[in-house]
């Protein structure tokens, strides 16, 4: 992340003061709680939240639950939380939270707890006008609603605003879940056709089968993309001829949401999918999995970084020379805090908006601001990331001067 704001705090001639002021976290929360897990044992758990800025609004950012979860990956995620959303033009600044913790491990009980003990322990920072979590890796609606559920028992009444990305009957968006998917979908539709790669043979890797994989799967199919990898961390799959996305959903519903053994793909190597001969590479699962060592195998024309920071800085120039097109994570995956932003309106207004109104307004925000990267890109002779950083960082960066600031 710092690697990528210097070099547009470069070209933006920022002063260092102006440097550690956008580049540092606003405030960083750790914290110690346990909970009693079914077994009627007591385990203890760590837990972060970290505010970059709220200079263009309340902070706004997922909570992930993992076992590699740390305070520094929070920060980092947390900065691209400010980047996206100036980027895209909503009025939100970043935060990123998460508690370490293997949640395939956790009872639905044992979440619930976790989830509540964490609420609790933020319940001054969190609020639908200063910081509003929503989901990330290895969490999802349940997560949301009990957040939500144990805010609004703190404060004593019902908070809806408090956080995204909840279950409809909890003051959720129709298009919340499969948002950053959908947005996917259409970044990689836009990069295709402004390319003009776009066609019947079209072919595309998916790494990572979650929410944001599956949906982005899930839609180029149903455009006519041949999605013809895909993976999670049981198996990594392929069929030359296209994957049938929805029969595969069907089979990992059935199969305790895994994709492993599924009979109408080959099984490959996890790593193989990253390097396969396809139009559209979108890693959709950890940071960090386009590095220096495998760039120079990658023989996909264009990358849409479907999850944050899959690409690592010095994997950046080897993609360049190779004369890749990369669509950074801070445009490529919007669409998830694009709707969270509408769900966030909807409950602020106490408003319910039909499902075309939410799809529409999202694409409408996603053309535009991909339409201004691009076009700044082309005109500075930049990658699209640089492009992005620049318009992002400039945004905050003018706001953070303004005189009412
Ligand atoms: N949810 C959202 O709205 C948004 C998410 N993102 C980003 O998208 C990425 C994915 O998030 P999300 O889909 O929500 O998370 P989920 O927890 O829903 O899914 C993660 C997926 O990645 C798979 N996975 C994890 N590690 C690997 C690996 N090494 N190789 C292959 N697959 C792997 C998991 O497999 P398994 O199920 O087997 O564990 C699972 O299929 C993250 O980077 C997140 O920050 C970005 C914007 C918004
Ligand atoms: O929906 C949101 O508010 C944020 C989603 C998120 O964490 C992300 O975009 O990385």
């Amino acid at each position: 992340m710092l690697a990528r704001f210097n070099k547009a705090a470069d070209m933006l001639r920022l002063s260092q003061e102006e440097r550690h002021r956008l580049s540092r976290p606003a405030k960083q929360i750790l914290l110690n709680f346990s909970i009693t897990l079914d077994n009627g044992s007591e385990k203890n758990f760590e837990g972060y939240r970290v505010i970059h800025s709220t200079v263009l609004g309340p902070s706004k950012g997922g909570i992930r639950y993992d076992t590699e979860v740390n305070i520094d990956e929070v920060k980092a995620l947390a900065a691209w939380m400010t980047w996206k959303s100036a980027l895209v033009g909503i009025p939100f600044g970043g935060a990123k939270g998460g508690i370490n913790c293997d949640p395939s491990k956790l009872s639905r009980t044992e979440l619930e707890k976790l989830t509540r003990a964490y609420t609790q322990a933020l319940a001054d920072t969190f609020g639908p006008h200063k910081d509003v979590p929503a989901p990330d890796l290895g969490t999802g609606p349940d997560e949301m609603g009990w957040l939500m559920d144990e805010f609004s028992l703190l404060h004593g009444k019902i908070i809806h605003a408090v956080v995204t990305g909840k279950h409809l009957y909890a003051g959720g968006s129709l298009g919340r879940v499969e948002a950053t998917g959908r947005g996917v979908s259409i970044i990689t539709l836009l990069a295709l056709d402004k390319l003009k790669k776009r066609s019947t043979t079209t072919t595309v890797a998916i790494q990572g089968f979650g929410n944001v994989g599956l949906h982005t799967a899930l839609f180029l199919w149903e455009q006519g993309v041949k999605v013809v990898a895909v993976s999670d961390v049981s198996a990594a799959l392929f069929n030359a001829d296209g994957i049938d996305i929805p029969d595969l959903i069907a089979y990992a519903g059935r199969n305790d949401r895994s994709i492993y053994g599924y009979y109408h793909a080959y099984p490959i190597l996890h790593n193989e999918l990253l390097t396969l001969p396809v139009d559209v590479l979108i890693p959709a699962a950890r940071e960090n999995v386009i590095t220096a060592a495998n760039a120079a195998a990658i023989k996909a024309g264009i990358i849409v970084e479907a999850a944050n920071g899959p690409t690592s800085a010095d994997a950046d120039k080897i993609l360049r020379e190779k004369q890749i097109f990369v669509v950074p994570d801070i445009l490529a995956n919007a669409g998830g805090v694009i709707v969270s932003y509408f769900e966030w309106l909807q409950n602020v207004k106490n408003e319910t908006w039909n499902i075309l109104e939410v799809n529409s307004k999202l694409e409408e925000i996603l053309e535009k601001s991909f339409r201004e990267v691009y076009a700044t890109a082309r005109n500075s002779n930049d990658s699209l990331r640089d492009a992005a950083y620049l318009l992002a960082v400039k945004r905050v960066a003018s706001a953070q001067q303004a005189p009412d600031n």
